[in-house]
């Protein structure tokens, strides 16, 4: 009988194992994203009279000049360009971070960015952000507890958690800690995986990536840009920057843009750039890697003789763009009919809160002291204690009881020492405590209980 009962519990948890795998399959809500003549101007600091060269100069940088595209579900678009061409600005404007002066229209669906758009979109940074000492599964299993709503149990979060490392090929490595520069844990890639990972928990329709390949090798770079692969097939819309993708890489997106000081000089599709670049003229004068190709001529090195000019060849490609491809994408971008309908009301679902502040200080709890166990109990910490006591205790030693001033002296220090030394501690965790939370910037709540924590934690 109790055989029996068993092998129903292992099936009841293999067939919520394959549900929650089944929710990464598809999309709960699928967004066409579009922006219009995007530009991006920011005002430059005023240089001291003493210093400036040019006291007539403009105040006025621009960053992003009028850039306009489409990205539909199930499609990839890639932003490539110099350092410094605005790709990450581009990007952080997409996802709805950037403030200041940003004109032109992005659209989401047909709307603007709103909360319940942000509860669907994942943005990866360029930098990963994690705990050092907590593994695989432990960070995303407290990402999971944090981010998904109240209407998943306890241990359905848990089963989310799991099935993202299934997902992500994270399984082989899902009990080592993250690590950090002196302490060996998972490889770069598995980081990478692992940050998607934390974004990918919450099911996102929307997913931007900043470099998400950067510092790996080509073939684990591959890994997981076909990763980024799959899960536009369930029908997500994937917009990431890269730097220098490999040919196989490179034919892997369905959309590219290029950039060149802001300014755009190709946006269609992957499959067609080398065609259009041919069309207007320029073709690589050996065999090579199509996104070497681009970048030579977005920083303006031609393969015509006859045009050594960096500014002239710049020029002219944006030229062509303006005359090739603006007015087509304006066309594509005036026809509405391939947006999906908004729903409201699971819009307006998204738009609360997905856990209770006092949720959310239980698991930050939790979490820091996971975290930070090993800090407290480090023999450097305790050495420390050790030092200091023995040293007031010589500094006191034998005072006489008459002398009230000595002894008021003590009191002071010891206060001191155990009011202060805490509070030092705090200052120095809260940082990159808080930085791991806000760039997660799920809600003013989540900061708040953040900080509540850290004070109740060090006091
Ligand atoms: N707030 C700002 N203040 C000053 N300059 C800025 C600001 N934001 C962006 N820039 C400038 O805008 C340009 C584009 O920056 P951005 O980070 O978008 O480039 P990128 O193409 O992503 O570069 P990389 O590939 O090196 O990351 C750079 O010249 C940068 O210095």
């Amino acid at each position: 009988m109790e055989e029996v009962s068993d092998i129903e519990i292992a099936e009841t948890r293999a067939e919520d194992q394959f549900k929650a795998n089944a929710i990464f399959k598809v999309t709960n809500q699928q967004v066409v994203l579009k922006f219009i003549d995007v530009v991006y101007t920011i005002k430059l600091r005023k240089v001291s009279k003493l210093f400036e060269k040019n006291p007539s100069s403009d105040d006025n940088k621009v960053i992003l000049n009028g850039i306009s595209g489409m990205v539909q579900p199930g499609e990839m678009l890639a932003m490539l360009g110099p350092s410094g061409s605005g790709k990450t600005t581009l990007l952080t404007a997409l996802g709805g971070r950037l403030g200041g002066h940003l004109n032109g229209t992005i659209t989401y669906n047909g709307k603007p960015f709103s909360n319940s758009m942000k509860r669907k979109t994942g943005f990866v940074t360029q930098d990963d952000v994690l705990y050092p000492h907590l593994t695989v599964t432990e960070t995303l299993i407290f990402t999971a507890l944090l981010r998904l709503p109240n209407s998943f149990t306890k241990q359905d979060k848990i089963m989310h958690a799991e099935a993202v490392i299934d997902q992500l090929g994270l399984t082989k490595c899902k009990n080592s800690i993250i690590g950090e520069p002196f302490l060996r844990g998972v490889s770069g890639g598995e980081r990478k995986r692992v940050s998607i990972g934390q974004e990918m928990l919450i099911n996102p329709s929307l997913l931007f990536l900043d470099e998400p390949t950067s510092g790996l090798d080509s073939t684990t770079a591959q890994r997981i840009v076909s990763t980024l692969l799959e899960l536009t097939e369930g029908g997500r819309t994937v917009v990431l920057t890269i730097h220098q993708p490999s040919s196989r890489i490179f034919y892997m997106f369905h959309k590219v843009l290029l950039l060149c000081d802001g300014n755009p000089l190709y946006f269609g599709q992957g499959s067609a750039t080398m065609d259009y670049f041919s069309s207007i003229g320029y073709v690589p004068s050996v065999a090579m890697n199509p996104s070497d190709f681009l970048l030579d001529l977005a920083n303006g090195d031609s393969p015509n003789e006859s045009m050594k000019e960096q500014t002239l060849v710049k020029k002219t490609l944006i030229g062509a763009y303006g005359m090739k491809i603006a007015d087509k994408i304006k066309e594509e971008l005036q026809d509405m009919s391939n947006e999906p309908a908004p729903d409201e009301l699971e819009n307006k679902k998204l738009a609360m809160w997905p856990t209770t502040w006092w949720q959310q200080f239980i698991v930050l709890l939790q979490r820091g002291v996971k975290e930070r166990k090993h800090e407290s109990f480090s023999g450097l910490n305790i050495a420390e204690v050790l030092i200091v006591a023995v040293l007031s205790g010589l500094l006191w030693w034998k005072i006489d009881i008459s002398h009230l001033q000595d002894q008021i002296g003590l009191l002071f220090f010891t206060s001191g020492f155990w009011g202060f030394y805490p509070l030092f501690q705090a200052i120095f965790t809260l940082i990159p405590s808080r930085t791991y939370d806000a760039r997660k910037r799920t809600i003013f709540g989540h900061i708040s209980a953040l900080f509540v924590f850290h004070f109740k934690d060090h006091s």
